[in-house]
């Protein structure tokens, strides 16, 4: 797959504060990426680099092929961004607006004006942008970053302050995007609902890159137990079924459930014991470790071993 990113070994400091350290990763064409940590890990000054706006302290960056802290960054044109808050002249329309950075990206401003639908603000365009909400602000800005057909976008946090509804669309649109061949970077505290759309996460913790996968790859690696819950009829409330092998850990949940923790490739020793015990088995449900739980195992481990 061609690969749109390369950031090689870069690290960035501002005076003492070391932003970035030593990270490595590629993009490639058509993925979408999460970026994910905790507040001052690193996730802006990346997606800066990433722009050409600073240069890396030693390590190096390539985007589209070139250096884009160089002065005729090529790549420029066919880079997207969103940052974290987005600001317009509130005197402005929305058509205004998007007009005006189609002009100043060089591209047709009636192609950019169709983006107004695509992030569904087809309806308000013509409204002056100080009468908008958060969630239309953060949209406009989203069809902003789309003008010129972007194959890198970056997005700094881009759904803070959207609805549900809205949230849904906005993912909607980007993983659109990924499927045409986009590559979309965004950085984002929405852990759950990264979980369904990103098909590959990178953690930072304090400036440094402490995991790189598709969420089965760091649920391989982090080996944190599944939760199986069943439920069984024949036990009292808080009996805990024969068929539980000593080394696991069962819980009984609101008296009907029996919740075990088990390693991953227990799972279907387990579902045998439970299904050819006495007790009948109701009903299952396999849960297997959340981004949260594993963003989680992944800070402590870069914790403990810094
Ligand atoms: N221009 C700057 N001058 C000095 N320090 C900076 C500058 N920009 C960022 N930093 C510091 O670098 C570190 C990384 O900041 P960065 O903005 O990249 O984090 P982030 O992961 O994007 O955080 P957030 O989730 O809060 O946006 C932080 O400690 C921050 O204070």
């Amino acid at each position: 797959m061609t690969k749109t990113v390369r950031i090689s070994d870069v690290t960035k400091d501002y005076g003492s504060v070391k932003a970035v350290r030593g990270a490595s990763f590629e993009l490639s064409q058509g993925e979408l990426v999460a970026l994910i940590g905790h507040n001052g890990a690193g996730k802006t000054t990346l997606m800066k680099l990433m722009l050409g706006l600073i240069r890396p302290t030693s390590g190096s960056i390539e985007v589209l092929g070139d250096n884009p802290a160089a002065g005729q960054f090529a790549g420029r044109r066919q880079l997207g961004y969103l940052p974290e808050n987005v600001s317009f002249d509130a005197a402005l329309t929305a058509r205004e607006t998007q007009a005006f950075y189609a002009r100043l990206k060089r591209e047709p401003v009636a192609r950019a004006l169709d983006l107004l639908d695509t992030v569904g603000l087809g309806a308000a365009s013509r409204r002056r942008v100080g009468t908008y909400s958060k969630g239309m602000r953060q949209r406009l800005g989203l069809a902003q970053a789309l003008i010129g057909r972007p194959r890198v976008l970056l997005l700094d946090e881009p759904t803070t302050g959207l609805d549900p509804e809205l949230r849904q669309t906005f993912y909607d649109v980007i993983q659109r995007l990924a499927a045409d061949g986009a590559t979309v970077l965004l950085s984002s505290h929405a852990l759950t609902e990264l979980e369904e759309c990103a098909g590959r996460v990178i953690i930072m913790n304090r400036g440094i890159k402490v995991a790189d996968g598709s969420i089965a790859e760091l649920r391989r690696l982090a080996q944190l137990p599944t939760r199986i819950r069943l439920k069984v009829s024949g036990l009292a409330p808080s009996e805990l079924p024969r068929w539980a092998p000593q080394d696991v850990t069962c819980r009984r949940l609101n008296g009907h459930i029996v919740e075990i923790d088990a390693a991953p490739e227990r799972k279907i020793e387990l579902l045998h014991r439970a299904t050819a015990s006495g007790n009948s088995v109701e009903d299952v449900d396999v849960v297997p470790p959340s981004l949260d739980e594993l963003y989680a195992h992944f800070l402590r481990q870069s914790e403990q071993a810094s």
